[in-house]
């Protein structure tokens, strides 16, 4: 089974990757152009710099610690950075390069980092400028410092407004995916996710796990009786009558069509048997309203519990959905609990 995928990781993950390409060549470019001033001290910094970059650019596609390589990157770049500021010889346009520190710390290293980090250095790297040039030409100079400090904050708040939209838009998204779109469930994709959590802690802490299958009975009748949108108004009446039963910790989702999971953490197969049929009994109990009069649904359910039915959610789901298979074939609106065998 796959992990969860993390989408903002892959996003920072190839503009780090952008990020070590323009390093590069900068690194040869500027270690050129400073051989040529006898900078060598910069030269031997950005040719050591420049390799760092190589290897990394090898590494980050297969590396599982992102942000703390990103981090053992960003450290010596801006060092260099500022060290390059710090370094009266250098002219002073060299300072514009400030402006893209909030750009490189937000889209790389997210709103909380970006912030504290933009902070951190820019606000060094102004006051570098202020030990250089402030000094020797006092009216140019704090009206360069003003002009590229306001640059640099509105830089600042628009990369932070960006990085905001974009990890709301993301976890919205995220969202929609993993989302039933008509009954407001959740699907198999964040069932499958909220497996792979559940598992290890019940494996953790030797705790039990089950999962119970759910199946609507005669179904198609509802829909040729009255028509596909009372269907969908069932499906989602059903889903609400269930989701009042379960606890906040239970996960309730749609497989598709009139098949619904419940998976239940810190269940045993005997307690979810019990739960499965008092789903059953509330379900029953609760008709649906169609133009006044009651319609009545009933399910028919299939228990299967981790360890005993495998350790795979596909395991369990074939378990689940066999024992659900039993209770159809006994007369429906009746659940087969997780002890029975199931049928090969
Ligand atoms: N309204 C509506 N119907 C759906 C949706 N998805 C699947 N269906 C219908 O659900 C019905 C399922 O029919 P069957 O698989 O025969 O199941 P059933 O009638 O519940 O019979 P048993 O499961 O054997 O009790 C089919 O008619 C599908 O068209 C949906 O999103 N909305």
């Amino acid at each position: 089974m796959l992990p969860p995928i993390d989408h903002s990781d892959q996003s920072r993950r190839r503009m780090f990757k952008t990020l070590l390409w323009v390093t590069m060549c900068f690194g040869v470019l500027f270690s050129i152009f400073n051989a040529t001033r006898g900078l060598w001290l910069l030269v031997g910094i950005e040719v050591i710099y420049t390799t760092l970059a190589l290897y990394m650019l090898v590494v980050v596609e297969r590396t599982r610690h992102l942000k703390a390589l990103t981090i053992v990157y960003l450290i010596p770049f801006l060092g260099v950075m500022m060290a390059t500021l710090a370094n009266p010889n250098t002219s002073v346009g060299i300072f514009a390069w400030i402006q893209t520190i909030p750009i490189i710390l937000y889209l790389l290293l997210g709103l909380r980092l970006g912030l504290i980090g933009s902070l951190i250095f820019v606000s060094l790297g102004l006051y570098l400028y202020t030990q250089h040039y402030t000094e020797k030409n006092p009216s140019d100079s704090i009206g360069f410092l003003l002009d590229i400090g306001m640059a640099t904050l509105a830089i600042t708040i628009f990369s932070h407004t960006y990085e905001h939209t974009r990890a709301e838009n993301e976890k919205r998204l995220i969202e929609l995916i993993r989302t039933d779109y008509l009954t407001g469930l959740a699907n198999r994709s964040k069932l499958t996710e909220i497996f792979c959590r559940e598992r290890a802690h019940a494996q953790r802490n030797q705790s039990p796990l089950a999962l119970v299958y759910l199946d609507i009975d005669h179904f198609k009748q509802i829909n040729d009786r009255f028509g596909h949108e009372t269907g969908d108004q069932a499906l989602c009446h059903f889903a609400s009558v269930l989701s009042q039963r379960l606890r906040e910790t239970d996960l309730l989702c749609r497989l598709g069509g009139e098949e619904f999971a419940a998976l239940l953490p810190n269940t045993s197969a005997a307690q979810a048997t019990r739960i499965a049929e008092q789903l059953r009994e509330q379900l029953e109990s609760n008709p649906m309203d169609v133009q006044g009069m009651p319609l009545h649904m009933t399910l028919s359910a299939g228990v299967a519990s981790l360890g005993r039915d495998g350790e795979r959610l596909d395991q369990l789901m074939s378990a689940a959905d066999k024992r659900t298979y039993a209770a159809k074939r006994a007369g429906r609106n009746q659940v087969v609990g997780g002890e029975v065998a199931v049928a090969s």
